[in-house]
């Protein structure tokens, strides 16, 4: 039973368990409340024998009154721990969900991020989660505790009566066929309800991000007319989901209440017969709204159950996807990069030629030494530098790190030796100082204030209000390009690692700060492997070796003079870029 909860709500084991516990509370629960239609029917029983003279079979009214508040107790006392087993085990296991959703995100490999929006993945880690959590909390329990309550209940009308238990519950099968047949038909209209709110949030997304560039293009009034376009969409499908599903839950809750018309004919057949009492059919009108109330709860349950499970499918996709492991204590003997016949497809299942980025590269960067990839745009120079640092997994060949195969290496651990620099600098919404902290936890005020000086960035910091104090927004958005890459350098510096990639560390730098900073940066590479990729090529002149990456394959490689030498790529861009550099306006 665990296991199939398990599997069937993708939940931890703990929270499969505490599910039981809760679907044990509830029909604990919703028996309780048969309770007082015993007492009901003891009460007006005696008042009947009292009519009619029997004043001795008559309990005194204080033995009511205690009855009654003892019933209380226990409903309360069942209301309680149905609370406790619902709530708080479900806010438990959904805080579980999140973060186990959100550690295996830290360890999937890129490619799936390649696959997936990011509001497709917010939406699953914020609504899913809680879709599942309101279903953990209440659908589930609610549904399996008024279904196994009912059980109970039936046994005891059966036994009071059969012919009036037959009349009342016949009805309760036919309302579960009505709900469950409209299933196929609710999965198609949930499915569409579920994409259009993906494409909701993902055109909504879209809009805010890319706001600077539709005012710039004049293309306002008609983004936001495709925009409304959509939403009205996603209005229209959700007005038909809901309406789908309440056919279909609203024709089941009325099926119940025919079965209380079946019963008042049958009992009143029954009384003219002389089969049945008056009493007996007052307490099965009773027991019937007593049952019925949780039953037509649950109906609507079932169909919110159903929608509930293309979330947990949701869920499960990440939580079945391959994780990228490895040894967690590798050890180097030195930190040379090698590639050998590395192919690479960002698509890992397309393995058509046609679609490699990289095709049979190797080379070695070596420690100690600048190693420059240029090339042609396209050509695959930063997938390179990525690959070096595992952040995807290649197809075939083998990349090594001082001779061990990154393959087999924990990513976390890896990236412990990498100082990274990339074009598009990531900044968090923290202070200055907490965003070139990143670089290495732990390090103090002191050593992040000399690699922001290192890097160039002591004066613009010192002018903004909070100085390192500063909160600089999200993403850095009052930050330059030129500042934003200096506090990624600086954060470079602070890290300190062995390895060293740079992919276009300085593009966003006039001249001037260029300098100095690569002043900082061959402070930085010194005893390093250095892995630099720069468009501009007297930026990379000066390097160890020279790679040439055109179209995913290692076109040449050399020093800068070898290289001018050969007449090949290297010598045409290098005579490109001085040409161009002669050029005005
Ligand atoms: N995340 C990605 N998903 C799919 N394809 C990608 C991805 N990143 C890059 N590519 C493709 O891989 C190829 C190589 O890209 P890459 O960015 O490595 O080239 P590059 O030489 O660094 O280019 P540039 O000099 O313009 O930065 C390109 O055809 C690009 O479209």
């Amino acid at each position: 039973m665990i296991q199939f909860l398990r599997n069937k709500f993708a939940l931890s084991e703990k929270g499969a368990k505490d599910l039981l516990k809760a679907i044990f509370a509830c029909t604990l629960t919703d028996l309780s409340f048969m309770f007082p239609v015993g007492l009901l029917y003891m009460v007006v029983k005696a008042l009947s024998i009292s009519y009619t003279g029997g004043i001795d079979k008559v309990l005194p009214v204080y033995v009511y009154i205690a009855i009654s508040v003892l019933l209380l107790g226990i409903i309360w006392i069942c209301e309680r721990r149905q609370y406790n087993a619902t709530f708080l085990a479900s806010y438990e296991e959904s805080a579980e969900q999140r973060i186990s959703i959100a550690e295996k995100l830290r360890k999937i490999p890129l490619s799936f991020f390649g696959k997936k929006d990011l509001s497709d993945l917010t939406t699953t880690i914020m609504s899913d989660c809680a879709g599942v959590e309101t279903a953990f909390s209440h659908f589930i329990p609610e549904l399996f505790g008024a279904i196994i309550s009912l059980l109970f209940v039936s046994i005891g009308l059966f036994l009071c009566g059969w012919k009036l238990a037959v009349s009342l519950l016949w009805v309760v099968p036919v309302a579960f066929a009505i709900t469950i047949l409209g299933r196929k038909q609710q999965d198609k209209v949930n499915k569409l309800h579920e994409d259009s709110k993906l494409e909701r949030a993902d055109s909504i997304q879209e809009c805010l991000e890319t706001v600077r560039e539709i005012k710039a293009n004049n293309q306002s009034e008609s983004y936001l007319a495709k925009l409304d376009q959509i939403l009205k969409e996603s209005e229209r499908i959700n007005i038909s989901a809901e309406l789908n599903t309440a056919i279909f839950v609203i024709s089941s809750q009325m099926m119940l209440r025919v079965g209380i018309a079946t019963l008042i004919l049958v009992g009143a057949s029954q009384i003219l017969t002389g089969n049945a009492d008056f009493l007996t059919l007052l307490v099965f009108l009773i027991a019937a709204s007593r049952v019925f109330d949780p039953l037509a709860i649950a109906l609507q349950n079932l169909a919110a159950i159903f929608s509930t499970e293309l979330k947990i499918n949701r869920m499960k996709e990440i939580e079945n996807e391959k994780i990228q492991m490895g040894e967690n204590q590798p050890e180097f003997s030195c930190y040379d990069i090698c590639f050998e016949h590395v192919d690479f497809s960002y698509d890992s299942k397309d393995t058509e030629k046609k679609d490699k980025v990289l095709d049979g590269i190797s080379f070695t960067a070596k420690q100690g030494e600048v190693t420059a990839l240029v090339g042609p745009s396209g050509g695959g120079k930063s997938t390179v530098s990525k690959l070096a640092a595992r952040f995807w997994d290649i197809q075939s060949g083998k990349i090594t790190v001082g001779g061990n195969d990154i393959s087999q290496i924990e990513p976390e651990e890896l990236l412990k030796n990498y100082a990274i620099v990339f074009q598009d600098v990531v900044l968090f919404n923290n202070t200055v100082m907490e965003n070139i902290r990143l670089g290495r936890r732990g390090a103090t005020d002191e050593e992040v204030l000399k690699a922001a000086a290192m890097a160039m960035c002591d004066e613009f910091i010192q002018k903004m209000p909070n100085g390192y104090q500063t909160i600089i927004g999200e993403n850095g958005s009052a930050l330059s390009g030129g500042e934003r890459q200096r506090i990624s350098i600086a954060r470079a510096l602070l890290k300190d690692a062995p390895i060293v990639l740079l992919d276009e560390a300085t593009a966003s730098l006039d001249v001037e700060n260029e300098s100095k900073v690569q002043k900082a940066i061959s402070r930085l590479v010194k005893n390093k492997t250095v892995l630099v990729i720069a468009h501009r090529m007297r930026t990379i002149a000066g390097a160890d070796h020279i790679v040439v990456l055109n179209e995913g394959r290692v076109h040449e490689e050399g020093t800068h003079e070898e290289l001018l030498k050969s007449r090949g790529i290297y010598n045409k861009l290098w005579n490109l870029q001085t040409k161009s550099a002669e050029w005005t306006l």
